[in-house]
């Protein structure tokens, strides 16, 4: 039995494996740019961000019906539980559908009908976050955000992705401070290619309750400082880092460094059907490149718990932590 862990950081149009993009190009007569799922993986190799971004936005165009969302997300969630997770907060980009044709309402009932199902067939609890692409204008997110409006029931928080350089969270102030009069819960991007200040930027001016990647940090002890005294959780992404040439090779990731800082460190996978692994795999690989002991590794669960949206569910929340307290690891190794 794996270790019991919850999600925090993963798109879910990231969890597009090739063979469910080319079947859903076959159902919607989509034409794609690779010959098949080999060649497509082929153009796994990633510069930067940037590069990655074009290849992720570029496939969507297979998603076209509420059930092409449903099999998406509810494909991520079998491979999840394999891997022990528990609890998922599952973001999703809707200005990259909307600006395709796809109605709002088709993403998010198609994403919620396999969420509604989760507890039941897979033992995962999740959580929706909708996220405003922060290379597209302010407007573009206020227009969303009000267009959620008839889905607010399903959706917990707004976040902030996409191309982060040049795009500072301030950017979205009075987007975050709708979203807030909403009563949705805030998290964004920062820190993962822009610099420790747009972290800053994200906890002052957009109020936000956790930071996404926020891996820059590192560049500034005050800032590390402030983020261990407030117990900010940082959902990091160590193979996204990786791939996206954040950082060199796994063994030089600051993730070991961090918690011995005293940050309230989670380990994620962003987009695993693109970055090489889900996020048990995610937990292998540092602990293997970072020589985590069992006990870092339960820390790293237990983070994951402390810093889910599970105010709803006190007692779900403590009987996570509880498991995850009693794990033996010896359970793990004779898998
Ligand atoms: N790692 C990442 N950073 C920013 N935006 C993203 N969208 C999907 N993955 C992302
Ligand atoms: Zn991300």
């Amino acid at each position: 039995m794996p270790l019991p862990k919850a999600e925090l950081h993963l798109h879910i149009e990231g969890t597009l494996e090739p063979e469910l993009a080319f079947a859903l190009a076959a159902r919607n007569g989509v034409r794609l740019p690779f010959e098949d799922t080999e060649e497509l993986r082929r153009a796994y190799l990633f510069e930067d961000l940037q590069s990655f971004l074009h290849l992720y936005y570029a496939l969507m165009a297979v998603l076209r019906t509420e059930d092409d969302f449903a099999e998406l997300t509810d494909g991520y969630l079998a491979r999840a539980a394999a891997q022990g997770v528990r609890h998922a907060e599952i973001f999703f980009d809707p200005q990259a559908h909307t600006a395709r044709g796809v109605p709002l309402a088709t993403v998010v009932e198609g994403i919620a009908r396999a969420l509604d199902t989760s507890e039941e067939r897979h033992g995962i609890s999740t959580r929706l976050i909708m996220c405003f692409l922060r290379d597209q204008s302010a407007a573009s997110a206020m227009e969303t955000l009000q267009a959620a409006k008839p889905h607010l029931h399903r959706i917990t928080a707004v976040g902030l992705d996409s191309a982060e350089a040049g795009h500072p969270p301030s950017k979205f102030r009075e987007v975050y401070e709708a979203a807030g009069a909403l009563g949705l819960r805030k998290v964004a991007h920062a820190g993962e290619e822009g610099p420790a200040e747009y972290v800053r930027e994200a906890l002052d001016i957009l109020g936000v309750e956790r930071i996404d990647h926020g891996l820059r940090c590192v560049e500034d002890h005050e800032l590390v400082e402030r983020l261990a005294r407030e117990r900010v959780p940082l959902t990091l992404c160590p193979l996204s880092n990786v791939r996206l040439k954040v950082i060199d090779v796994l063994e030089e990731h600051p993730l070991a460094r961090m918690m011995d800082a005293g940050l309230l460190c989670t380990v994620n996978s962003d987009d695993p059907a693109y970055f090489g692994g889900y996020v048990g795999d995610t937990f292998h690989a540092v602990r293997e490149a970072l020589g985590l002991t069992d006990e870092r590794l339960r820390e790293l669960a237990r983070n994951s718990f402390v810093a889910a949206f599970l105010e709803d569910d006190e007692p779900r929340r403590a009987r996570l932590i509880a498991e995850v307290e009693a794990y033996d690891f010896t359970m793990e190794r004779r898998e």
